[in-house]
């Protein structure tokens, strides 16, 4: 596996949730695979469970971790071509990808979108760069669109508590005080489009997602009705994707408070489990009875990012 950004670099989704299951039970069965091999983590944005989670599954399979928070330490980045570097960027990324790539073996990025330019976010600028410069695996830690390990984790812990064959899984917008990215919606929405799962957007009008993301997933604007007999609740504030209106992209265009996730929401599920990626804005996206309810995963969903880290550094390293 080269490069891990979309579901179906995992091939077969069931096999890929077996290996997990598999790796769970049995975390330090392949540290031969990392002997003398590096992983580097790059991150250009803040981490706790992704900078925690990857590294912990990379020790679990014996491979050496470099961690570099780009701007803290690094020089400054350019990321254009074609200018003219007098300002305070001192390297441009055309040289500092390959000279990363030099020191390890495989690559794990965080690159949050810019949230001003929709076409510069949706083409993965940042990230392609280093999937076609650092001669290394790649794969992504939450870029501008995806955040694929969140999403593995996601559809990893729906399984392990599912209580029905085909649950009904809710994405529901809820409010927020600064602009967050698609990435995190968009790529729990093309998780649960792969699986097999009755799946629901819930959000107000204008904050559809990429039709790429979305699929044929049901879009249900009333959320109450998006809530009724649902098996899982999965909350998460996002900007506008600009989709029904470009000129929106990236910004707030709702702040309405009946969207938070609160007891009487929860009271219209089928007795459902509430999930969240975090960090999370209690107040905002979530009531503190909620996220702190019997039917709360947000931690063992959160725990269970080390075993989508896990599989996905495993088949990389077993394709190197
Ligand atoms: C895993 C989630 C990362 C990020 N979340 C935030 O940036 C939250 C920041 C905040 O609430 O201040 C997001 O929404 O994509
Ligand atoms: N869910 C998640 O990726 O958390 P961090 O942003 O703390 O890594």
């Amino acid at each position: 596996m080269k490069t891990f950004f979309n579901v179906e670099d995992l091939g077969n989704l069931n096999d890929a949730l077996a290996e997990a299951k598999e790796i769970k039970n049995n975390r330090f069965g392949y540290q031969e695979l990392g002997k003398n091999k590096t992983l580097l983590m790059i991150f250009f944005n803040n981490s706790l469970r992704t900078r925690l989670s990857t590294q912990k599954a990379a020790m679990n399979l014996g491979v050496n971790v470099i961690v570099l928070d780009v701007n803290a330490g690094a020089w400054k980045l350019e990321t254009e071509r074609g200018v003219i570097m007098d300002g305070d960027k001192s390297e441009h990324l055309l040289e500092a990808i390959p000279v990363m790539g030099s020191y390890c073996d495989i690559i794990g990025i965080r690159s949050f979108a810019g949230l001003s330019d929709r076409d510069y976010d949706y083409a993965e600028t940042i990230v392609n760069q280093f999937v076609k410069y650092s001669g290394r695996p790649v794969f992504a830690m939450e870029t501008s669109t995806v955040h694929p390990l969140q999403a593995f984790a996601d559809l990893f812990t729906i399984e392990e508590y599912k209580q029905t064959t085909r649950p009904k899984v809710v994405l529901s917008w809820a409010p927020h005080c600064k602009s967050l990215p698609q990435a995190v919606p968009n790529s729990f929405a093309q998780w649960m489009n792969a699986a097999d799962v009755d799946f629901v957007i819930t959000h107000p009008e204008g904050y559809e997602l990429d039709p790429k993301f979305a699929g044929n997933a049901k879009i249900e604007y009333n959320q109450k009705k998006a809530f009724d007999n649902a098996d899982f609740i999965y909350a998460k504030n996002w900007s506008c994707p600009g989709v029904t209106n470009p000129a929106d992209y990236g910004k707030i265009i709702n702040s309405d408070p009946s969207w938070t996730v609160d007891t009487e929401h929860m009271s219209w599920t089928n007795n459902g489990y509430f999930m969240h990626c975090l960090p999370v804005r209690r107040g905002l996206i979530v009531t503190d009875d909620v996220i702190e309810s019997d039917h709360s995963l947000v931690i063992p969903e959160a725990a269970n990012r080390e075993i989508s880290a896990e599989v996905v550094i495993k088949r990389m390293l077993e394709s190197l």
